[in-house]
């Protein structure tokens, strides 16, 4: 049994799903609870930090919008920057820019360039992995800033979607729940 088997036992007792948000036919993994509970939401920061405080993590990278939520937490506990990638407009100053396909819909995602310095090792946090477009967004945008990618984190992945095959080949991800 993993080590983090009563952690993974306890997320998935406590996210919820709803048929059909937001869109008719997507089953939608709602991770919310696990924010509303300050004892789970510990225990996996707990964890996040466990996994990477020996990893020489130079910056911690979170998805808009749910990977803030695990993002910022981390980047406080390992005493780093946090650098959020964001949807398409939201960001002023130079930016990169990429649009990508997800789930239920297209979007974009921009990244500041002055960001991150090349050679700097991030760590990268989500909520959920479904098709992969928005992670494979975001590690496009991480590759043109000179990033050195030490993992992709998900809380849940989707495996029946595949979207690890839109990781780069050779960077690390892991995901806690898989449904
Ligand atoms: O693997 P994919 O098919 O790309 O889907 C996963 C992405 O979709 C959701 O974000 P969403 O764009 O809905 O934004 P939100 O976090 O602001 O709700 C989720 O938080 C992931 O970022
Ligand atoms: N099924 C799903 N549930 C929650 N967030 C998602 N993002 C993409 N697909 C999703």
């Amino acid at each position: 049994m993993a080590q983090h088997q009563g952690l993974v036992e306890k997320l998935d007792k406590v996210v919820r799903q709803y048929p059909d948000f937001p869109q008719k036919g997507i089953l939608f993994r709602d991770v919310h609870p696990i924010m509303s509970d300050p004892a789970i939401r510990k225990e996996l920061q707990d964890y996040y930090a466990t996994q990477y405080q020996a990893q020489d993590i130079d910056v911690v990278v979170g998805l808009d919008s749910r990977g803030y939520y695990f993002g910022v937490p981390l980047a406080d506990r390992l005493n780093v920057p946090f650098v959020p990638i964001r949807k398409g407009g939201k960001l002023p100053g130079a930016t990169y820019k990429i649009e990508y396909a997800k789930e239920y819909g297209k979007d974009s995602l921009e990244i500041q360039i002055e960001a991150i310095k090349p050679g700097q090792r991030v760590v990268v946090l989500d909520d959920l992995l479904a098709t992969g477009g928005t992670i494979g967004g975001a590690c496009q945008l991480l590759e043109k800033v000179g990033a050195v990618i030490v993992a992709c984190e998900f809380v849940i992945e989707l495996v029946d979607l595949d979207g690890k095959k839109q990781i780069p080949q050779g960077v690390k991800y892991n995901s806690l729940l898989k449904y």
